[in-house]
């Protein structure tokens, strides 16, 4: 290869750059070998690679025939294959090709902990290793190597090179497509000096523990090599040339399901962006394969923009798809099996980079020059057999074949436009959502805010009802049908041409959701506007006015709404979620609509209690919340379950909060604390539950949180932590009220005579919903039950009032849960709800779990 390239170059310099190469993607697929983990689990090997080229699905009784069972590619490998095969098979010709002016990338797709950083590691230093080797082999040739390494974490883009952590900015070369500003690049010495970069970037690369993967990369790595070179016998001369190309080496981070992966909290944002940029990436590589017709979305990740060349640009590309052959893993399997099938049918053109030095390109401007004078001076003559009309003709075609073109490149423009259009109406619409929010939420309350901004914008899922309005629902279809993949209509939005399969697939990853309900409380009818305007103009007041002017006038907050209504009943096949659940309200406010719970009505404490009143004993799970922090702020908007969510996150990884309620509130000890008691988990749960259930009433916790608490918490053994979060922090509430001392919390003051107003306030707006959220049956069933005249003065207000008002009494705590949850149009399947925010700390338990009876009276209550 050294020697045709040598003599390859030295011609180049005299004439021109050759003409583009057109060539596939090269995709091979790395089967990896079980872990200890899946083998400890008893995991079966569902995926085998059965000759070079296939890799087949061998539990296709299991599964039915909906999906191909065998898949092709350039090159499969077994488990035990060493990554030196894989990188001599393939990616070794695709890097090695840097040298001779080409630019090439090799990068590694495929779920969380399937080997793609093992893989790409080896890769990478083969790669160099042959690089250096190459260069010590070619004397004629003078080279320099250049090393530059970006990670992309969270859609921002730093340099692993920096110290300094400021993200990069993505700037639009004509030329170059998309470039990274100011990246630090190392002209690289030697091989230590490598090694000691890649260090650098390892040790600044972010990494995170999931459960899949004790070292997960949590960003998109790219590791950049430039190499150029020039001829020493030309090197000054004027006919001087330098080849200049690049080689990405990137390890992209993993996709995972929140669920499996577990993620909570900042793993959980991070698994957001990785899914939306893998999305993006697999919805670019889908329209490449189909032959690039229309719009290619390149711009809706930096990944993306960052990779356009390599996908289908001017370089040479292998990707390494990396799987996990466990069955509990098929179904990623199965989404990178589809991308890869995609991205073999993508092309590329790469051509050889050559810079000529500015003497050669002055000469060569100069023989054009000459070559046109000449031809004007001396016109050629017509030829005898030239035929007038066969030239206007051939004109004729090639106006036709323009025009066409230009009806084409209108139509691109016009999608573009509206794109654009739609664009720029979101994120008006989500600024104008934005700026109508706040007075719906305590601005005060550490809860109610950041966290759903940084819920990126995604829509909530279809919400529904806990009691009915009016028709009874058979239990079965009571049960919330919870939209299964809520991002979808974000999906949608970003992506109006996406068709489903494997787009969809990724889609289910993404679980960032904004489900704020505060604004759906904005008035539907006259007595409700009247009531929420009252109550906004003496938020006005506590508020300093801030965003009242723009929420006095619904209208203005309501904006644009567009829905898509789906009846019971009417779900896609294999889902419980009905095709068309999902309603864009911007600016973000979903409403409930569709599904109906069981009335209350006629005992429906008992009713939710399922059977027996032992089991609803079980019910009073409750949760960390501020006393002082009311879930009706004073602004008058009632908290929304993410920022209710959020905010217990935070307050159980806290440190500095757990400080403030005594050392023990440590997540460690209570890890410790749990595991101990797991054995006696039931007993215990009933025993805290008690407690917080009085602590509530002693310290005035607001109801929307004690309802929130009670209808997440069921009694599962993952809860212990909240619960005991909720109870430490309840007791040394009530301690520090008892000495009549003031209580810290998440920024607020709190005393006994705050949380009392807070409370009452929260009682009053309650009551303005009950004519809202109740028809006026069920409210004359709810004051029966309630024990209130339906005759009686301000009858809502005494309903309101008798909420939560027995804690010993657990059939009115369930009861007050469900009035509390429909008046705030709470409405989920706790369970669900939970893993949907990443609620799902999971302490060190017993892998058997035990189902209390109030867990299971909880599921039917859902
Ligand atoms: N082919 C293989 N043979 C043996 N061990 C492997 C192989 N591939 C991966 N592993 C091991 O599996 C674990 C996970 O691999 P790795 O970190 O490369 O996964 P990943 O796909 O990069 O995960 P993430 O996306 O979470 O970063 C590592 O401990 C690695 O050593």
């Amino acid at each position: 290869m050294g020697a045709i390239a040598g003599e390859e170059l030295k011609k180049m310099d005299k004439t021109q750059v050759p003409v583009a190469r057109e060539e596939k993607i090269m995709v091979l697929v790395r089967l990896r070998p079980l872990n200890e983990k899946e083998i400890l689990a008893n995991e079966a090997a569902d995926w085998e690679c059965i000759n070079d080229t296939t890799v087949l699905y061998r539990n296709t009784l299991r599964e039915g025939s909906t999906f191909p069972s065998a898949y092709t590619f350039d090159r499969v490998y077994r488990g035990e294959c060493p990554t030196r095969q894989v990188y001599e098979d393939g990616p070794k010709e695709v890097a090695l090709s840097v040298v001779k002016g080409i630019n090439s990338s090799i990068f590694a797709y495929g779920q969380t902990s399937s080997g793609k950083t093992y893989t790409m590691t080896g890769i990478t230093e083969f790669a160099v290793a042959d690089i250096f080797d190459y260069i010590f082999k070619h004397e004629d040739r003078a080279f320099v190597v250049k090393f530059s390494a970006i990670e992309i974490y969270n859609e921002a883009i730093r340099d692993l090179l920096s110290p300094d952590s400021t993200p990069l900015r993505l700037r639009d070369d004509p030329e170059k497509g998309a470039v990274v500003e100011k990246t630090t690049e190392e002209v690289l010495r030697d091989w230590n000096h490598l090694k000691d970069l890649i260090s650098v970037c390892e040790a600044q690369r972010k990494i995170g523990e999931t459960s899949l993967n004790q070292k997960s990369s949590r960003s998109h790595q790219i590791i950049k090599l430039t190499v150029e070179s020039s001829a020493r016998e030309f090197l000054g001369k004027e006919n001087s040339a330098t080849l200049i190309a690049s080689v990405n080496f990137i390890d992209l981070a993993g996709s995972e399901r929140a669920s499996q992966a577990l993620s909570a909290g900042a793993r959980l944002k991070e698994g957001c962006h990785i899914n939306r940029s893998l999305l993006t990436l697999g919805t670019v590589i889908r329209k490449l394969s189909m032959g690039r017709q229309g719009h290619i979305n390149y711009r809706d990740s930096k990944l993306t923009r960052i990779l356009q060349p390599c996908l289908g640009g001017n370089a040479r590309t292998a990707i390494v798809c990396t799987l996990s052959p466990a069955r509990s893993h098929v179904e990623q399997t199965r989404n990178t099996l589809l991308f890869a099938c995609c991205a073999k049918e993508v092309t590329t053109k790469a051509q050889i980079n050559v810079v000529m030095s500015d003497k050669a390109l002055v000469k060569q401007l100069q023989r054009e020059l000459a070559r046109l004078e000449s031809e004007l001076r001396n016109p050629a003559p017509a030829s005898s057999s030239c035929d007038c009309g066969v030239v206007l003709r051939k004109k004729d075609l090639q106006i036709q074949k323009m025009e066409k073109q230009l009806v084409e490149m209108t139509k691109q423009r016009d999608l573009a436009q509206s794109r654009l259009e739609d664009y720029m109406r979101m994120v008006e619409q989500d600024e104008s959502s934005k700026a109508g929010t706040p007075h719906f939420r305590n601005r005060n309350n550490k809860w109610g805010d950041g966290s759903v901004s940084e819920a990126s914008g995604v829509v909530d899922p279809d919400r529904t009802s806990l009691i009915s309005d009016g028709t009874s629902t058979p239990l079965s279809t009571a049960r919330a049908p919870l939209r299964s993949h809520p991002d979808e209509d974000l999906e949608e939005v970003l992506s109006p041409d996406r068709s489903g399969d494997q787009s969809e697939e990724y889609c289910k990853e993404v679980q960032c959701i904004e489900v704020d309900e505060s604004a759906s409380d904005i008035v539907n009818n006259d007595e409700e506007r009247a009531d929420a305007e009252t109550h906004l103009g003496h938020s006005a007041t506590a508020n300093g006015g801030t965003g009242v002017a723009q929420n006095r006038n619904p209208s203005s907050v309501r904006s644009v709404r567009v829905r898509k209504s789906w009846s019971r009943g009417d779900t896609a096949p294999g889902t419980s979620t009905p095709p068309d659940a999902l309603e864009i309200d911007y600016p973000g406010r979903p409403e409930v609509h569709g599904i109906a719970f069981p009335e209350l009505e006629s005992g429906s404490g008992n009713k939710l209690l399922r059977n027996d009143s032992m089991s609803s004993r079980g019910t009073d799970s409750t949760e960390a919340h501020s006393v002082g922090t009311p879930m009706v702020g004073e602004d008058g908007g009632i908290t929304s379950i993410r920022s209710f969510v959020e905010g217990l996150k935070e307050m159980v990884s806290d440190p500095d909060n757990s400080g403030k309620m005594g050392n023990d509130i440590g997540l460690e000890a209570m890890e410790k604390e749990v595991s101990g008691t797991m054995t006696n988990w039931a007993e215990e749960f009933n025993r805290q539950r008690e407690q917080i259930l009085e602590l509530w009433q002693t310290c005035h916790v607001s109801l929307v949180h004690r309802t929130y608490f009670f209808l997440l918490f069921t009694g599962d053994q993952a809860d212990s932590i909240y619960i005991g979060v909720e109870l430490r922090r309840l007791s040394f509430m009530k301690e520090s009220f008892s000495q009549g001392n003031k209580a810290f919390e998440r920024g607020q003051t709190l005393t006994v005579a705050s949380s009392l107003k807070a409370l009452q306030r929260e009682r009053r707006m309650l009551s303005k919903l009950v004519g809202k959220r109740f028809s006026v049956e069920e409210r004359k069933r709810l004051y029966e039950k309630f024990g209130i005249d339906v005759n009686s003065k301000r009858r809502r207000l005494q309903l309101a009032n008798q909420l939560w008002s027995k804690p010993k009494d657990i059939t009115h705590a369930v009861d007050s849960a469900a009035v509390v949850a429909k008046l705030v149009r709470f409405v989920e399947q706790g369970r669900a709800m939970k893993e949907m925010f990443g609620l799902s700390f999971t302490p060190p338990l017993p892998t058997t779990r035990r189902s209390l009876t109030w867990r299971k009276s909880m599921t039917t209550f859902f």
